[in-house]
């Protein structure tokens, strides 16, 4: 859409303080990633058939799938000549994050996200050196999902209950769902799309239960895509969102694959039956670590893309004078709405921030664990699940109070707020449920708690559980490093009450497991622990107010560093050049209620009965 820039907005990007490129650059980690991330938009944005004339809104159900499945094959082949052409492609950010452009050509999910982020990756990270030379092919002709998740089993994954037997007279694994409750459920391009899958399962050998394994198993035929025999299939059917992920259901009937097809990099099954253990047995579950670290930078972009939409629309949006003698104020002027927006975007700041230092970290602990050495993983992991669940419930508590906070309008699909919330609200779920990620946390803190409590020698990391226990904390001073300093006693005030509970639930006879869920509220609920006083929560709260007028005049030029493209935000609030009523009205030309300017259920419903007694 053509046409001049709001004057609102050319103001608030005229008062701008600091060179927004040069911010641009920070969030990109460099201005060879910037171009780079420019060209590879440019690439995408000029194949004109992944790009809607329909919002797919209007589409049925089956619709959104067929053309979502359209454009990611289109996408696919785009990738896959992006890494051997002349464009390369480095893992700067997060993989999740350079291919941000895929946001503007779903909307909603690429249904081979699975396939593209989580089957390769699980693959590459715990498939044997001879299997990755058979699989991961260029030219393979699998489309893989990752299937763990089972209709009475999410969280608690030990409960899962699809079998893997091993038959040495064949060397082969059968893979079976003894029960309804143990059909898959959830998995990403399951429904419709995946012809092999990569399966968590109970691994049985000559009677003995080694626990969770991950198997190769196709289950459709690559030519005519049917059913193999024994296998059970289909799609969940809609969701809040993620309705172009053909999310899929999945049972075995004693199905057949062969020995060679567990994933066999950390563990192996060998031809005799014999089992040979991993070096630590929560390896297999490394897929969900990478996921819940990529997850965090994944969210920072998802609250850059909602503050970018709220923000510019916040400038140019007139409602109400301050003083009943003034013109219409901007709604960004009330301090209110830069309390609801502001926060967002250093949040997003936050999280990037965070999610790099997290990425970085597993890729060094990755390598420690390729050499032996499983030091660090746990302390990943318990970080891992705590960055993963704050990080997923304040982008989908901030997404939301983004969209609150652009009133009526935020409500339209056309602003995709609803639509960014879907995906964000999704992520609180998945990949780990929130609470139950925080209690892996929990238990964490509460091992180092009870080394505390026993004066037993602690990492240096732990050392601020002594200093409370010896009140060797400072008084609280209103800075950076004392706001730190009162997160760590906040944290030991809260183990140590937790860890009390446990003790006491302990004395009064109740086993650990129940004494353990019986504290669960206090190991995941925060308190007050900190020396602050009321004098510094109100010198707190005139610094904020002070931050808060500060930023007024660089809000603008804030989500504009963002640098995300109109065809990436599809929102007509938010759009670069602020005509949002305009691209309001050109959207409700689209719908199809007003195609016709009397819809033929007039006739057939409403006229019968409206002029019944003067026909
Ligand atoms: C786009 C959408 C894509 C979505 C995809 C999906 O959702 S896919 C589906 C996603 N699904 C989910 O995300 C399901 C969520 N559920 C789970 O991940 C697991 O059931 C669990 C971790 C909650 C518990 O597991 P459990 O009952 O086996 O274990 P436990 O509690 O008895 O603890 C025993 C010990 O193991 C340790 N340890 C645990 N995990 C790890 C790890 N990764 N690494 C290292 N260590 C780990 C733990 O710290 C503890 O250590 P300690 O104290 O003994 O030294
Ligand atoms: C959009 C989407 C995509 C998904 N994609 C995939 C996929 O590709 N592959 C796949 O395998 N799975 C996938 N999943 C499934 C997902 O991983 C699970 O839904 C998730 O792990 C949560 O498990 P659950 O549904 O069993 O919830 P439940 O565990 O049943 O949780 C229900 C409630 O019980 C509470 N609860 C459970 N256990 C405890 C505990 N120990 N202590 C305290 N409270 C507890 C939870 O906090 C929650 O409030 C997807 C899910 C969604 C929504």
């Amino acid at each position: 859409m053509g046409g001049r820039v709001n004057e609102d907005l050319i103001k608030e990007r005229r008062k701008c303080t600091f060179d927004i490129k040069e911010l641009t650059h920070i969030i990109d980690c460099g201005e060879e990633n910037t171009i780079k991330r420019k060209q590879i938009d440019n690439y995408i944005l000029n194949i004109k058939e992944l790009w809607d004339d329909v919002p797919e809104e209007y589409l049925s159900h089956k619709e959104r799938y067929e053309n979502a499945i359209k454009k990611a094959f289109i996408v696919l082949k785009v990738l896959r000549q992006l890494h051997t052409g002349n464009i390369q492609i480095t893992d700067h950010r997060t993989p999740t994050n350079v291919y941000s452009i895929q946001d503007g050509i779903f909307r909603n999910v690429n249904p081979l996200l699975i396939h593209i982020g989580l089957f390769w990756s699980t693959i590459a990270a715990q498939a044997s050196t001879e299997q990755q030379a058979e699989w991961l092919q260029p030219d393979s002709s699998m489309i893989g999902t990752y299937v763990q998740t089972e209709l009475g089993h999410g969280s608690f994954i030990r409960g899962i209950e699809t079998t893997a037997t091993y038959d040495s007279t064949t060397d082969e694994f059968i893979l079976h769902t003894p029960r309804l409750s143990a059909y898959k459920w959830w998995p990403g391009g399951l429904g419709n799309t995946a012809n092999a899958c990569l399966v968590m399962a109970q691994l049985y050998i000559n009677g003995t239960c080694h626990g969770l394994h991950i198997f190769l198993a196709q289950i459709r035929d690559f030519d005519t895509h049917k059913p193999l025999p024994g296998i059970k299939v289909g799609e969940i059917g809609p969701k809040m969102g993620f309705n172009t992920a053909d999310n899929g259901f999945l049972g075995f009937d004693n199905h057949r694959i062969p020995r060679t097809n567990m994933l066999m990099k950390n563990v192996q099954v060998l031809r005799d039956g014999t089992y040979v253990k991993p070096k630590h047995d929560k390896l297999t579950y490394g897929s969900m670590l990478l996921t819940r670290v990529t997850l965090i930078s994944d969210l920072a972009y998802q609250l850059s893309k909602a503050a970018t939409i709220a923000v510019r629309y916040s400038a140019v949006r007139r409602q109400s004078p301050i003083k009943s003698n003034e013109p219409e104020r901007q709604i960004l002027d009330f301090v209110s709405q830069q309390h609801k927006l502001f926060i967002t975007i250093a949040s997003s700041h936050v999280y990037r921030v965070v999610g790099l230092w997290m990425w970085n970290s597993h890729k060094r602990v990755t390598a420690d664990i390729h050499e032996g050495n499983m030091g660090q993983l746990p302390e990943l992991h318990a970080l891992a699940c705590c960055l993963k669940a704050i990080s997923s419930r304040d982008a989908s508590a901030l997404v939301e109070q983004c969209r609150l906070a652009c009133g009526g309008h935020g409500y339209m699909m056309a602003s995709n707020l609803p639509q960014i919330y879907a995906y964000t609200t999704a992520a609180v779920t998945y990949e780990g449920e929130y609470t139950v990620l925080l209690l892996q946390t929990a238990r964490y803190l509460v091992k180092f708690w009870r080394l505390a409590a026993e004066h037993k020698p602690l990492p240096q990391n732990f050392a601020y559980f002594e200093d409370y226990i010896k009140k060797n904390f400072e008084q609280w001073r209103n800075s950076p490093e004392g706001i730190i300093e009162g997160f760590k006693a906040i944290v030991a005030g809260k183990t140590k009450a937790a860890y009390d509970t446990l003790q006491c639930n302990l004395r009064n006879g109740r086993e650990f497991e129940e004494a353990w869920n019986m504290a669960s509220v206090q190991l995941t609920n925060a308190s007050e622990y900190s020396t602050i006083s009321r004098n510094d929560i109100e010198a707190l709260q005139s610094r904020y107010e002070e931050l808060l007028a500060l930023i007024r005049p660089n809000a603008v030029g804030l989500v504009d560093a963002f640098d995300i493209r109109d065809e990436v935000l599809c929102s007509t609030l938010g759009a670069y050049d602020g005509r949002v009523y305009e691209r309001m009205m050109e959207e409700a030309s689209k719908s199809p209620l007003n195609e016709d300017v009397v819809n033929e259920s007039f006739h057939k419903y409403i006229r019968p009965v409206t002029m019944k007694n003067k026909l």
